[in-house]
């Protein structure tokens, strides 16, 4: 496969496209521990079994929560988050996204690394809020986290772009609540497509996996490249 995308040495900075960055090391760890409560609590929701006054009591103390937390200064959508990863690795992603973002509670807890043999390489454990069939992950969250792993398997060889088309076929069925290995590489590029491809895995065992075509990003000064 032809390889002329030319990717760059360094990531693009996103300031150079008007966008906000924060250093996920400037995310205060109140926030971030605050993120990991509501990630449970939203799971203690979908599954209790408190009874009607505990209910009303926990409503009651959610909504004093909220009031606490509107107002005040917020990052402005469309904020990226700065990471720097394994061996001082650059990566850049969106605060809120919903599938990595580490402010965003509907987000899992997804941190994907630089693995040995190549690509990128996450573990995560899937709470009951990303059921889909009894006691399975939802088919569709897995193709969420498919795209994910692609995209930043393009973006963490400096070739950061936007899915054109995903293909996902799922294999086994994707247990909750028990570790899942997610990995993701780069296969080959051609003009300005990235082609990538993801595989979730459960004990060893792929339970799902997926193909893109990334299509990257004009970079400044490379209109039309
Ligand atoms: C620093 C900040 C970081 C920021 C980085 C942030 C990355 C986050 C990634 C997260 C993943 C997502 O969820 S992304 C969100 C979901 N995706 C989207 O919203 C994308 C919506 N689609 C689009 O905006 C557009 O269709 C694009 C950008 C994908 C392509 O449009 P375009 O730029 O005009 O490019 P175009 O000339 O049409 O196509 C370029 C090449 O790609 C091919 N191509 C186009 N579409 C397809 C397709 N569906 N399937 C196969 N191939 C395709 C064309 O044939 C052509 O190949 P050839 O002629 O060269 O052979």
């Amino acid at each position: 496969m032809t390889v002329d995308a030319k990717p760059v040495a360094e990531l693009p900075d996103p300031r150079d496209y008007g966008l906000a960055v924060v250093g996920e090391e400037e995310l205060p760890a109140e926030l971030t521990s605050l993120v990991a409560e509501v990630r449970s609590l939203v799971d203690a929701v979908a599954h209790t079994r408190a009874g009607d006054e505990e209910l009303s009591a926990a409503r009651a103390s959610v909504a004093e929560a909220a009031a606490r937390l509107r107002g005040g200064p917020r990052h402005e959508i469309g904020t990226m988050v700065r990471h720097i990863r394994d061996g001082g690795r650059v990566e850049y992603g969106t605060l809120t996204n919903l599938v990595a973002g580490p402010t965003n509670a509907a987000a899992p807890p997804l941190r994907l690394d630089t693995a040995p043999e190549g690509g990128l390489r996450a573990q995560v454990r899937l709470n009951g809020t990303y059921q889909g069939p009894p006691g399975l992950v939802h088919g569709g969250w897995l193709a969420a986290l498919l795209d994910q792993a692609l995209g930043a398997a393009a973006g963490a060889e400096g070739m950061p772009g936007l899915t054109a088309h995903l293909d996902v076929d799922y294999r086994r069925p994707t247990p909750l609540n028990t570790p899942l290995e997610i990995t993701s590489r780069v296969t080959g590029t051609e003009r300005r497509k990235v082609f990538v491809a993801a595989e979730i895995r459960h004990g060893g065992e792929v339970t799902a996996e997926g193909t893109a075509v990334m299509v990257r990003i004009d970079l400044p000064g490379e209109e039309g490249a």
